[in-house]
């Protein structure tokens, strides 16, 4: 992958988006209306944890080594049954028609066009089925915000198991939203305006709260004829047709995408979450159970006692907790408590290749990539997002074979040491 990229660039074709990371978010801020911006970019509070995530990795400076046979670099790996090319995931983003008006479907084509498995997110901008069919054999994954609502949970579950998801990530760190300081200031939340509800308004069970809600308004107010609960079914699966950015304040004026919004609040999570619970999630679904969002090795611990298959350590890009620690100095502590007993994926703060690298030696199995490439769909659409993913898997793979790693197994502990050390670990 990085000597076609070297190759283009050697003949004079400049990239479709920015190979720099931060010219990267830049361009894309000059791109995306305020609000989307805000949304995507912001963090929790002072964002103090969002630096710390990006912060971590200049702590760890990498060690070259020489004349090991790097002629044909293998980056890639197996995972629940599937074959990656590169050890790179697409992490759950939600609400992303903010972005680009293709959304989930551009970024299902974008990784399925190089084979990287995304995660589809419980916020998506468009149903599951629809983003699955375009993967086509790419495997994806489906990141459950675990709803109050039970039948609702088990819908979202069998769908994904359905639609052919190779794996359940459970986010655990977002029961509620973080203090989301650029957003609150603009007083923009972009569920309160029918984004990112499209799994919701898609699925039969959610469409039957909607009905009962419906139903028990008109019941109050005594004027309006009561739906019938097929008729607010066929309305409510309509509404993953609606055009995405416009005519939004006409929509939810009318009193059933309100419905849809109010009952998406309503059932969106559950904080009374506890680990037992996993039992039943686990008795609902053969597929392997990853939990996000852990960041201190006794959850791990715990998630192993509770028989969960894989972890992500993520802090959710900084975006709920200020002030936690950051992500990648979360990773080896997790590491060692696991002890290899199940996958351990890594995010929050990655945007390069050299980035994951780092992540890999501190022992991640494979590493989630998230903001970038949103930018590449806000300046580029699918091709954007393409892009962006093959900039990070060809830095990873240049920079593993000038660490003298020829495969995934070489980049360990012994290839990195802390940052200012004069010798290695
Ligand atoms: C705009 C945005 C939306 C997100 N939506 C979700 C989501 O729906 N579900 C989820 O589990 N994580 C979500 N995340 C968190 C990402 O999966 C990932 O943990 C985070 O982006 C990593 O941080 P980084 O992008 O700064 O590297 C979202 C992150 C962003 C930036
Ligand atoms: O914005 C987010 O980070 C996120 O994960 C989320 C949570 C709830 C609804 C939509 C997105």
């Amino acid at each position: 992958m990085q000597a076609a990229i070297y190759r283009e660039g050697v003949f004079g074709r400049r990239p479709v988006v920015p190979t720099s990371p931060s010219a990267l978010e830049h361009a894309a801020r000059r791109r995306m209306s305020r609000r989307a911006y805000a949304y995507v970019a912001g963090s929790a509070g002072q964002e103090r944890t969002a630096q710390a995530n990006v912060d971590a990795f200049e702590r760890w400076q990498i060690v070259p080594r020489m004349l090991r046979d790097v002629s044909t670099p293998d980056v890639g790996l197996d995972l629940f049954g599937d074959h990656l090319p590169a050890p790179l995931l697409l992490a759950p983003i939600g609400v992303l028609e903010m972005a680009h008006h293709e959304a989930d479907l551009a970024v299902g084509r974008a990784a399925a066009s190089l084979g990287l498995p995304a995660i589809l997110s419980s916020q998506a901008s468009r149903p599951m089925e629809q983003v699955a069919d375009a993967m086509g054999t790419t495997p994806h994954w489906f990141q459950l915000y675990w709803s109050n609502n039970d039948d609702l949970a088990q819908s979202f579950v069998q769908r994904a198991e359905a639609s052919g998801a190779s794996a359940l990530v459970v986010t655990l760190d977002t029961h509620s939203l973080g203090w989301r300081t650029r957003d609150l200031d603009l007083a923009f939340l972009p569920f309160a305006h029918g984004l990112g509800i499209a799994q919701y308004t898609s699925d039969p069970v959610f469409a039957d709260l909607v009905a009962q809600r419906v139903a028990s308004g008109s019941r109050a107010d005594g004027h309006q004829p009561r739906p019938t609960p097929a008729a607010v079914r066929a309305l409510v699966s309509m509404a993953r047709h609606y055009p995405g950015d416009d005519s939004l304040t006409t929509r939810l004026r009318s009193p059933l995408p309100r419905a849809a919004v109010e009952t998406f609040l309503d059932v969106f999570s559950r904080p009374s979450l506890t680990w037992r619970d996993l039992g039943w999630l686990r008795d609902q679904t053969t597929l392997p159970i990853v939990l996000k969002g852990i960041q201190h090795p006794d959850d791990a611990a715990q998630a192993l006692d509770a028989g969960v298959d894989g972890l992500v350590v993520s802090n959710h890009g900084g975006r709920q907790v200020d002030d936690a620690i950051g992500s990648l100095d979360a990773l080896p502590g997790v590491v060692d408590r696991v002890d290899g007993r199940v996958p351990v994926l890594f995010d929050s703060g990655v945007r390069s290749g050299a980035d994951v690298f780092v992540a890999l030696a501190l022992g991640a199995t494979a590493v989630c990539l998230g903001r970038p490439w949103v930018y590449g769909l806000a300046l580029a659409g699918e091709r954007g997002v393409r892009t962006v993913l093959q900039h990070v898997a060809a830095e990873l793979e240049l920079t593993m074979a000038l660490a003298g790693c020829a495969s995934l197994a070489d980049v360990d502990r012994r290839a990195v040491t802390p940052a200012g050390r004069d010798r290695t670990p």
